[in-house]
């Protein structure tokens, strides 16, 4: 994971869970400092929220690109901000990950992919928890000016590798109180 940038989304409203739930407490842990966890392997760590929001120690806050517009613009200010190359993007509300997930992602790459996103249990893709290339930039930017919110539209078809056959556990999303206890 020495070659991937590590980005959290953390740019968002957590109007389903009511209080802000990167800052919700599991195990001892903020939900924030689960995520963050899972990627401290990497060189470069960026955190895409609002200046002064989190104190991430070893973490470099960015501010959103578009405000307010969703991950997917979550995605763009992460690959402005990184070196050139892959880049693995994280919400704050998945607990579950951990370095071998983001391993089994960089393991996957191909010489010709620009996207590595898990399946998950269901082959449903999972686009908050995957390995993005700077190459996509131009492209996410041209889906957001024309009105595109869906992140899930930022894996280009043709250049995404799937990987399925993860544990579920990893796919933990927290977006009510009541999906802490789950
Ligand atoms: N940078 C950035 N991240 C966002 C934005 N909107 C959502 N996110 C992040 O995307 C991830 C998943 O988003 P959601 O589960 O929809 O979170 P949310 O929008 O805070 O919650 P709801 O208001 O309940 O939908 C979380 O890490 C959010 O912080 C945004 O406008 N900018
Ligand atoms: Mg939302």
């Amino acid at each position: 994971m020495t070659d991937v940038t590590a980005a959290i989304t953390a740019g968002g409203q957590s109007s389903r869970y009511g209080g802000d739930k990167a800052l919700a407490v599991l195990g001892g842990r903020t939900l924030l400092e689960h995520v963050a966890g899972s990627l401290e392997a990497c060189p470069v760590r960026v955190l895409i929220a609002p200046a002064g929001k989190y104190a991430l120690p070893g973490w470099t806050t960015v501010p959103d690109t578009r405000p307010g517009q969703g991950p997917l613009a979550g995605l763009e200010a992460a690959l402005t901000a990184a070196p050139p190359g892959w880049v693995a993007f994280a919400g704050v509300d998945t607990p579950g990950l951990t370095p071998v997930y983001w391993q089994a992602l960089a393991a996957a790459r191909t010489p010709d992919a620009l996207a590595v996103v898990a399946l998950d249990g269901e082959d449903r893709p999972q686009p908050l928890a995957a390995l993005y290339h700077t190459h996509l930039l131009p492209q996410i930017s041209a889906l957001l000016d024309a009105g595109e919110r869906r992140l899930r539209t930022a894996a280009p078809p043709g250049q995404t590798v799937f990987v399925p056959g993860l544990d579920a556990a990893y796919f933990r999303n927290v977006n009510r109180v009541g999906d802490l206890d789950a």
